[in-house]
């Protein structure tokens, strides 16, 4: 599995080779029969209940996480990437392009939400 390189002898990481190497992982299980639409969501789901249970009691804790230890950061980057992985996985079973879908969706938030009338203000009038 090649990606793309900057020359530094390392994989540039996009959406695109994440979703590949998903389905490599997948197709040298054999796990594709288990890797549906509805299994992958409820996998997903249970991801992001993992990585709120890192959060879980600690009230608000500030940005970058200053205070907590290296291996609690790992864990935390690991339930991040399980909740990435599956979210690819379920978009490509899905037949869904991500990452056209997700700049197509920033652009439909700029226009509900346009920078002036919002600028400072969480209450913005959206659903
Ligand atoms: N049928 C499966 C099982 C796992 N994975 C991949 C995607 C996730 O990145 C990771 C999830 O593995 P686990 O279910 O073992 O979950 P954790 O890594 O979070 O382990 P644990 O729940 O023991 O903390 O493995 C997968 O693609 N398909």
């Amino acid at each position: 599995m090649t990606g793309a390189k900057h020359g530094t002898g390392e994989e540039s990481v996009t959406l695109d080779l994440l979703k590949r190497k998903m389905d490599e992982f997948a197709k040298e299980r054999d796990w594709e029969k288990f890797h549906s639409p509805r299994n992958l969501l409820l996998a997903l789901v249970g991801e992001v209940g993992e990585l709120s249970e890192i959060f879980q009691w600690k009230g608000e804790v500030p940005k970058g996480l200053p205070d907590w230890k290296e291996e609690e950061k790992t864990h935390l980057g690991e339930e991040l990437s399980d909740v990435l992985l599956y979210l690819i996985r379920l978009s490509d079973i899905c037949g869904i392009d991500l990452e056209k879908a997700a700049l197509r969706k920033i652009e439909l938030n700029a226009l509900k939400y346009p920078a002036n009338p919002c600028k400072g203000s969480s209450d913005n009038g959206g659903d």
